[in-house]
């Protein structure tokens, strides 16, 4: 660090800023402890403690006593200027800036251009405004006069610091030519061991490179990042270290070197805190993205929370763009994709108004716009995907539910129509009751049945007395009518299990089980008399009489048909002894 105070002990204590910061202030601090100090003195020595607190990062809170105590001193006095330039770094309030700059540089302009005191103020001040990102014209002519005027061997010193700040100024439009001149001043600072100033040095070069962000850039800057923090270890700087130890953690990050970025992160953040805010908050983005690229997305969003909670008001900008880049992709890591694309969309916009100053020319802002675009449109896509799908999942289900539903009604119907065909295959449709071809198959069933078992079984073949003659007197309703009576008067008087169906026209068959002749016989009659008890609608007169046929089982049936022979004769028989009546074909030997 230069002062030009010309005071010798003064520019020592200065020049040992540049080596060991730490050293240089506790000595710069302890002369100031003397109380016969000229006001003057103390002021140079202030702006001292001030350029070595910068260096070491730390909050000035003594510079505004200082500043006050200096107020007795001529207004152009060289070391009330540099308080003054000390005091808009950090300390000072970026709304006064504009004005102190106002008031400082025509008093620049009037100091001789080659004198040590003229070349440091305008170096500091460039110096400062280049940190403070107040890159114009002005920055660059004070950096660069005070580089030309620093010409001749004396002031070497003054030289290097200016090539510093210019390279640091050139490094943003013009790599190569920045890269010279630092350099060049990174040669003076190495050959006069101010390992503080080679760390500083070596840590813009290593940005200058990573802001380029290519991969062989990014291996420069990330061996540079390593020799600046090898400096500043030398240097006894823990901040100098801690400052490239952060940078190292951006530069692995982006090249994907997830465990060394995530152990230099950690390395850097303890040290950071508290000294210097914009590295510790850029820091911490980078940490939360490489915890991201680690898989550890729920880590990345507690770090990038409680930014959010302890840093209100830092997310604008270049690091705006950076934490909502970053805090998007974590959300699509976690499956919030809406929350994704909102903050995506406001680091895009971030960015773009970012890109109004001069860094706009930077193809890497392009680059990094077309990443959050890409991004973006790939993440609204995976939104319309999981849309869509939810979508086709609901049709998918609501279909099959219809399908299912359309299908049991079908099954239904036709399981109804299946009844529906059975019953009509196995009834007579006139008197409900089972139709010749279902009442043989039962009384095969029960033939069998009762063979199988030597159990007595009696078929009886009943015939409606004269039906011709009431079909005739009262129509065929009438005869209908007969038959459903009939039919309906059977089913009350016989159990169910017994076999009773249409044998054909007004002919019955009933087939009896486990009776015996006389049983058989009264249930015959039973039958007779309820019959007889109808009164017809049709046919008031018609007495609804039958005669029966009857055989049972003998011993040696084998048949059913044999039984319906017998049973069929003995039925004839009964009408030719004149009807109304049951006739038992020939009895003997029958199964009792
Ligand atoms: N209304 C009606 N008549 C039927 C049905 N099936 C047969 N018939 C009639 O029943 C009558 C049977 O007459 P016949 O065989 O001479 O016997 P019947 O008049 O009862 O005389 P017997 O048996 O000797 O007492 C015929 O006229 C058939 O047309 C039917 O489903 N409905």
């Amino acid at each position: 660090s230069c002062l030009g105070s010309g005071d010798p002990e003064i520019e020592a204590l200065a020049k040992d800023i540049g080596r060991q910061p730490y050293q240089a202030l506790a000595a710069i601090e302890q002369v100031l402890g003397q109380t016969d100090l000229t006001i003057e003195r103390r002021t140079w020595l202030e702006a001292a403690r001030a350029q070595a607190k910068r260096m070491l990062g730390q909050e000035k809170t003594e510079l505004p006593l200082a500043l006050e105590a200096a107020q007795v001193l001529p207004a152009d006095h060289p070391a009330l200027l540099h308080l003054q330039i000390a005091n808009l770094y950090g300390g000072g309030l970026r709304a006064s800036v504009d004005e102190t700059l106002d008031r400082l540089l025509p008093q620049l302009a009037l100091l001789p251009v080659n004198q040590p005191t003229s070349l440091c103020l305008k170096i500091r001040l460039a110096s400062v405004m280049a940190d403070i990102e107040a890159l114009n014209g002005e920055t660059f002519e004070l950096a660069s006069n005070a580089y030309r005027n620093a010409d001749n061997e004396s002031l070497a010193w003054m030289r290097a610091e200016a090539a510093s700040v210019l390279g640091q100024i050139a490094l943003r439009t013009d790599g190569d030519y920045g890269r010279a001149l630092s350099e060049e001043a990174l040669r003076y600072f190495e050959a006069q061991q101010m390992h503080d100033m080679v760390a500083n040095e070596l840590y813009m070069s290593a940005f200058s490179w990573w802001r380029q962000r290519d991969s062989q850039s990014l291996k420069n800057a990330e061996q540079l990042f390593r020799r600046s923090a090898e400096a500043a270890q030398r240097a006894d700087n823990p901040f100098g270290e801690a400052y490239a130890e952060a940078g190292l953690c951006g530069v692995l990050e982006q090249q994907g070197r997830v465990a060394e970025a995530l152990q230099s992160c950690r390395a850097s953040l303890p040290k950071l805190k508290g000294i210097w805010h914009i590295t510790e908050y850029s820091t911490n983005v980078n940490y939360a993205a490489a915890l991201l690229a680690n898989k550890e997305p729920g880590q990345a969003m507690v770090i990038l929370e409680s930014l959010a909670k302890d840093w209100p008001g830092w997310d604008v900008g270049y690091h705006g763009y950076r934490y909502y880049f970053i805090r998007g992709q974590t959300y699509a890591a976690l499956g919030h994709y809406e929350a994704a694309v909102s903050d995506l969309n406001v680091a895009l916009s971030e960015l773009l108004e970012f890109g109004d100053n001069s860094w706009a020319r930077n193809n890497r802002l392009i680059q990094a716009r077309f990443r959050v675009e890409q991004l973006v449109q790939s993440l609204e896509r995976k939104t319309l995907e999981a849309v869509e799908k939810d979508r086709r999942h609901r049709l998918l289900m609501v279909s099959g539910v219809i399908v299912t539903l359309l299908l049991s009604i079908i099954v239904m119907m036709l399981l109804r129509h299946r009844r529906f065909y059975r019953q009509m295959a196995f009834t007579d449709p006139l008197t409900g009751l089972a139709n010749r071809r279902y009442t043989e198959a039962r009384a095969q069933e029960a033939f069998a049945h009762a063979k199988a078992r030597q159990q007595p079984l009696f078929v009886a073949l009943l015939d409606l007395d004269r039906f011709k003659t009431c079909n005739d007197h009262y129509g065929h309703d009438a005869g209908d009518e007969a038959l459903k009576c009939f039919a309906k008067m059977a089913d009350k008087v016989l159990r169910p299990g017994d076999v009773f169906g249409r044998w054909g026209g007004e002919e019955f068959l009933l087939v009896l089980q486990g009776v015996d002749r006389d049983e058989t016989n009264s249930i015959l009659e039973r039958l007779r008399s309820a019959a007889a008890a109808e009164r017809l609608k049709l046919a008031p007169d018609y007495p609804l009489h039958f005669s029966a046929g009857v055989a049972g089982l003998q011993h040696d049936t084998e048949q059913l048909a044999e039984l319906l022979t017998l049973a069929d004769q003995a039925l004839y028989q009964a009408k030719e002894a004149g009807r109304n009546r049951s006739y038992f074909a020939k009895d003997y030997a029958v199964l009792n």
